[in-house]
């Protein structure tokens, strides 16, 4: 649904460069959140802004449900990025305009007739839970409830495509939590495809589907979350469930064993305490529901070196476990 392929930007101003995207290709598909998330000046918002052209990259093409942005004239562009809402970190919104007001102003922009209009914003504000809020101006709402407008707003057009730029960065976190949920039911009901970008793994935790990770302009890793998972190394993964440094025991094997989906059940330790008669030390273990599945990451201590405790790894890599041995 979103391809972006080879994209570089480069900011000129004084006499600093900055290349802010450094041949950045991604693929979201039809249907599914995808989580870009790095730091700090990694490049997240040139990048989101360069799917619907707000920035236009130096080079490489955009296109989105068919469209190829990058090569489109701007009439035409205009026309496409429709299929294209966006929310904002800050809202965004018209204080001098209600709710519902906000809500109908890109109708409004596209010369949709006023009952239309009005029907239209008055059936999205139900669906973001916020009915009894038209008449309300953006100053009379909470946070989570402005971005429930903005939200509202980005999908009076009846759009493929929600682009979310740090859109829960300025809530609390109760308040996060339900604005995910809404992105999360808007995704499911009505099959949009969803960009965020973010700098907390939560967000990508709670909601994502795939995840990339952007770095001083590039994307070092990107994928499927329940295939990182299961990728020996993943930055990704690691980060989703953090474990902290490994520590060192002389004498001893410590190995991480990555859980997802049905081994995420069993009695692994247990079944390796007595199989193999070790004296198993549990040393940290992060669990998470991810995608609807359990998933984690469980960092054992294991008596013996590496190759006294080849049978026991060997045996949990041919249950399906990702097994790393991260410390001797
Ligand atoms: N209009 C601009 N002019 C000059 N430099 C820019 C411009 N926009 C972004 N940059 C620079 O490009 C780099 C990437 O910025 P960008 O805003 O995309 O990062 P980010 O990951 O979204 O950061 P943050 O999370 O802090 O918003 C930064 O070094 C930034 O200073």
């Amino acid at each position: 649904m979103i391809s972006v392929q080879h994209v570089s930007k480069t900011f000129r101003s004084g006499g600093t460069v900055t290349a802010a995207l450094q041949d950045v290709s991604l693929e979201v598909a039809e249907g599914e959140i995808f989580g870009v998330i790095g730091q700090s000046g990694a490049g997240k918002s040139t990048l989101i802004r360069a799917v619907n052209l707000l920035e236009r990259p130096d080079s490489g093409t955009v296109t989105v449900d068919g469209d190829e942005l990058t090569a489109l004239a701007p009439a035409e562009l205009r026309r496409a990025r429709r299929k294209i809402g966006m929310v904002f970190q800050h809202f965004n919104l018209l204080a001098g305009r209600t709710v519902r007001g906000n809500v109908e102003l890109g109708l409004e922009i596209i010369g949709v007739d006023g009952e239309q209009r009005r029907r239209r914003a008055l059936e999205i504000l139900d669906l973001v839970g916020l009915d009894d809020k038209a008449g309300a101006y953006p100053a009379e709402l909470s946070g989570g409830q402005k971005q429930r407008v903005g939200i509202a707003r980005a999908l009076a057009g009846n759009p493929k495509v929600l682009l979310s730029d740090e859109a829960t960065s300025a809530l609390d976190p109760e308040t996060t939590r339900s604005i995910l949920d809404l992105v999360k039911k808007i995704n499911t009901d009505l099959g949009l495809t969803v960009l965020l970008i973010t700098h907390e793994m939560d967000v990508v935790k709670r909601i994502c589907d795939s995840a990339a990770l952007i770095e001083g302009g590039r994307i070092v890793e990107q994928g499927r979350i329940v295939s990182l998972i299961s990728t020996a190394g993943s930055r990704l993964a690691h980060e989703l469930f953090p474990l902290g440094d490994a520590p060192s025991l002389p004498g001893d094997t410590v190995i991480d064993i990555t859980f997802s989906g049905g081994s995420a059940d069993r009695p692994v330790i247990a079944q390796l305490a007595r199989t193999y008669g070790l004296d198993v030390s549990i040393l940290g273990a992060a669990i998470e529901t991810i995608g609807g599945n359990q998933a984690g990451r469980t960092r054992l201590a294991l008596p013996g070196s590496p190759a006294g405790n080849a049978r026991p790894i060997e045996d949990l890599r041919s249950q399906g476990m990702l097994v790393e041995i991260v410390g001797e």
